[in-house]
């Protein structure tokens, strides 16, 4: 099979119908190896060079694929850990493309950090490369343990989807949450999606849905997102008219999602179909329930003081009018009602969400019962706990009935979400400067550009002026105007 770049079209083509007799491992040839090996997730890959013609290789083959069950496709039982693929070096489009990775034998396992196989090839005589030669994987057992001994893990063959045993606690290892970039993108995608399977977009939801937007426009942590939210604000009335869910508009759109149910919020890859950072050991938990929590403790850390009341309200509008659990959102409304002074700094607005977060926590430890959502692997604590942030805790007094008390210096509390959130969560994505204004603004100048930036919808424009009353016509043009622009209590 021949893929396109990306892991979306891998999961795609190692799933559904035929996955019997699709085998696990990607085929990669010199057109897509750069763009899949530069856009997966995974952390590590395998790339072995075979030769169709080799028979070692065709019995080695089933060895290869018995591991990269574990690993590669929407079933893997370890997804997002290790990219498993082959290129066949009997083709004459992979000549170059071997001769750059000075393949000798066959079959020849290469191991190393996706990226690095991405850029300009290696060399593998350099002690410093990170690309190395896999010397005993000649069966699946020798493989998995090769992998186990280079990543301190402990895969087995034998393993199974879910009831995993080998998920580590995210409360236990800080530079975890920079997995969560992925999740917060699977959030971002799997959100839209479950408000258009439910029909949610109603005349009295879309302000609350825009102005959402607006804020991943600027603020979302990875740039593919933010662009895609620009062109769905851009082209708001085009892909949710207001009557979209009219019986002739349905006839005319596929599935019934209307015409947004067609564009990817995050990029064609997204949603990939699992979780990372947000992965329970089971099926049905954590996943979109954490990814969103990320996603908007991601956000607050990224505003800016004088969007603090306005990212406020976006969020538990959303949540109000989006967020599917009925419990949940009632909860954290009343949470959002009972705030009644404004915001008028981002410490403040992240510090709100994180005691929110923390209140729900507290309830839910206390739930024996929680709505399903929560995972016994991750049992529920007062966040961040000591071997996070021991700066974090003033004093912690245990009390004789089993509850605490913890005393927080906020200033510490507040360094540490900007830099769990902020920094930490995208230190493994692969776009320079996610975090730099000039990237975020030149993206979506790029768009305005390519859209012709007058031609936002009339009701959109509408919607986007009422939902910020000081905006422009355009989200786009938001940032720059509120860099020379003092807070506004009219946003309230
Ligand atoms: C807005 C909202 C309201 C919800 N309300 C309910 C409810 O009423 N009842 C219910 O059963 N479920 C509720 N849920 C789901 C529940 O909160 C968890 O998301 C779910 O149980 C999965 O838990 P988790 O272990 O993945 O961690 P989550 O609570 O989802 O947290 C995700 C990650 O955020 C980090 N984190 C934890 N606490 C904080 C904090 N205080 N500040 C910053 N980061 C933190 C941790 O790394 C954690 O792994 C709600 C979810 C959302 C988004």
């Amino acid at each position: 099979a021949s893929f396109q770049s990306g892991s979306r079209s891998i999961l795609l083509a190692v799933g559904g119908e035929n996955k019997a007799v699709v085998d696990y491992a990607v085929d990669l040839n010199s057109k897509n190896f750069d763009s899949v090996l530069r856009d997966t997730p995974a952390t590590h890959a395998i790339v072995e060079f075979f030769a169709s013609w080799c028979p070692a290789c065709r019995n080695y083959k089933p060895h290869y694929e018995k591991v990269a069950r574990l690993f590669n496709g929407p079933d893997a039982v370890h997804p997002g850990i290790v990219l498993m693929t082959r290129v066949d070096c009997a083709l004459k489009i992979n000549n170059k493309l071997c001769d750059k990775f000075s393949v000798s034998h066959y079959p020849m396992l290469f191991w190393g950090p996706p990226s690095k196989f991405a850029s300009q090839g290696m060399e593998p005589k350099e002690e410093k490369s990170e690309i190395r030669m896999i010397d005993d994987g000649r069966t699946a057992e020798h493989l998995v343990s090769w992998i186990n001994k280079h990543l301190g893990s402990s895969y087995g063959l034998d393993d199974e989807k879910f009831e995993n045993e080998h998920l580590h606690s995210n409360t236990s290892d800080p530079g975890q949450i920079a997995r969560a970039v992925y999740d917060v993108e699977e959030a971002t995608a799997f959100a839209i999606e479950i408000i258009l399977e439910h029909k949610m977009i109603k005349q009295h939801t879309r302000v609350s849905l825009i102005k959402f937007l607006q804020l991943l426009v600027v603020h979302h942590p990875s740039k593919r997102c933010r662009k895609g939210s620009a062109e769905v604000l851009v082209n708001f009335d085009d892909l949710c008219p207001p009557d979209m869910w009219s019986p002739d508009k349905q006839e005319v759109v596929s599935d019934g999602k209307g015409m947004l149910g067609n564009f990817q919020i995050c990029g064609k890859e997204v949603p990939r179909g699992y979780w990372m950072f947000c992965r329970g050991s089971k099926n049905d938990t954590r996943g979109f329930s954490c990814g969103l929590w990320v996603l908007l403790h991601s956000l607050s850390v990224r505003i800016e003081d004088g969007e603090s009341q306005f990212a406020f309200r976006a969020v538990c509008d959303f949540i109000h009018n989006f967020f599917i659990c009925e419990d949940c959102r009632r909860h954290f409304y009343q949470m959002c009602s009972s705030v009644t002074v404004p915001f008028n700094t981002s410490r403040d607005f992240a510090l709100w969400l994180w005691s929110t977060h923390n209140k729900v926590n507290k309830r839910l430890m206390k739930e024996k019962a929680s709505l399903g959502t929560g995972d016994p692997k991750f049992p529920k604590v007062i966040w961040p706990p000591k071997q996070l942030c021991s700066l974090c805790y003033l004093s912690h007094n245990r009390r004789e009935n089993g509850t605490s008390q913890i005393d927080w210096d906020m200033n510490e509390v507040y360094k540490f979400l900007t830099g769990y959130y902020g920094k930490t969560l995208t230190s493994l994505y692969k776009e320079k400067g996610h975090l730099g204004d000039e990237v975020t603004d030149g993206a979506i100048v790029d768009l305005v550009a390519s859209t012709n930036a007058v031609v936002v919808p009339v009701g959109a424009a509408l919607a986007i002026a009422l939902a910020s009353c000081a905006f422009g016509a355009l989200a786009c043009c938001w940032r720059s105007q509120q860099k020379t622009r003092k807070p506004r209590r009219s946003w309230n």
